[in-house]
């Protein structure tokens, strides 16, 4: 068997001290295959965006060990974090981030340049569907638009890992759909092990694997023997 993307062993994150303390993580074991969708679904305030943002190397656990590919990011130093972001993961959230006085390719194209094995940032574009709005401005896109084209420059880099913290969540059903068929289809043309954490509890069904969190620790992991379409699901 290949080696899985991450392994996790007790992964604890506490915020604060004392008794003010927030116990976001509790002693985090988990296993995800390289090449699959995860999706994280749990109530408000169990752990889903902590636990993605320190398997991003955006945040730093408290306790425990966190492998990708067998390397320990709990123990990097925040040079080397800064060098396994870059290389190895691309991000998307609820809220675009993208710069409304640039077009959808010079949006792409910001990460293009400074990536070290990127596609082509129209490319990327097409990869998302938005042949049509590559020189279009963010005010120009609709939500779902504006959202491909965070995909589409997350994707650009071609990262081994895309993380997506509520990627439909700005988002009305029928967009989100087309939204979550994007990342669908990014994992199977290009492999992308993709993690979605998300409030859509529908979403579960596109999944490989499926994380139930609860109080700061997995309750369950399901592993889907079909999975739906993007067009199937409906919230
Ligand atoms: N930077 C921070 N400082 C202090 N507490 C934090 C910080 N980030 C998260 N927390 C707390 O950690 C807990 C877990 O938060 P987290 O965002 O991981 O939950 P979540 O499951 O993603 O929630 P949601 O579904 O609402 O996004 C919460 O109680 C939250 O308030």
């Amino acid at each position: 068997m290949s080696e899985p993307a991450f392994r996790t062993t007790d992964l604890t994150k506490t915020y604060g001290e004392g008794d003010g303390a927030v116990h976001a993580l509790r002693g985090v074991d988990l296993e995800i295959p390289a090449g699959e969708v995860v999706v994280l679904l749990g109530p408000s305030g169990s752990g889903k965006s902590t636990l993605l943002n320190i398997l991003g190397g955006l945040d730093r656990a408290s306790t425990g060990e966190a492998l990708y590919k067998g390397q320990d990011i709990t123990a990097m130093t925040d040079r080397q974090l800064t060098r396994y972001r870059r290389a190895h993961v691309g991000f998307v959230f609820q809220f675009y981030n993208l710069m409304p006085s640039l077009t959808a390719r010079e949006n792409v194209e910001l990460v293009t340049e400074i990536a070290d094995d990127p596609m082509a940032a129209d490319e990327a574009l097409h990869l998302v569907g938005l042949n049509e709005r590559i020189d279009h401005f963010p005010a120009q896109l609709s939500g779902g638009e504006q959202q491909r084209v965070a995909i589409a420059r997350a994707v650009a880099k071609q990262p081994q890992v895309l993380f997506c913290d509520e990627p439909t969540g700005a988002l009305d059903s029928t967009t989100g759909r087309k939204v979550l068929k994007v990342l669908t289809e990014v994992n199977a043309k290009l492999g992308t092990t993709v993690l979605i954490v998300t409030h859509a509890a529908a979403t579960a069904d596109l999944a490989h694997r499926v994380i139930h969190f609860a109080d700061g620790r997995i309750r369950d992991v399901i592993t889907n023997k079909t999975r739906k379409t993007a067009e199937e699901i409906h919230w």
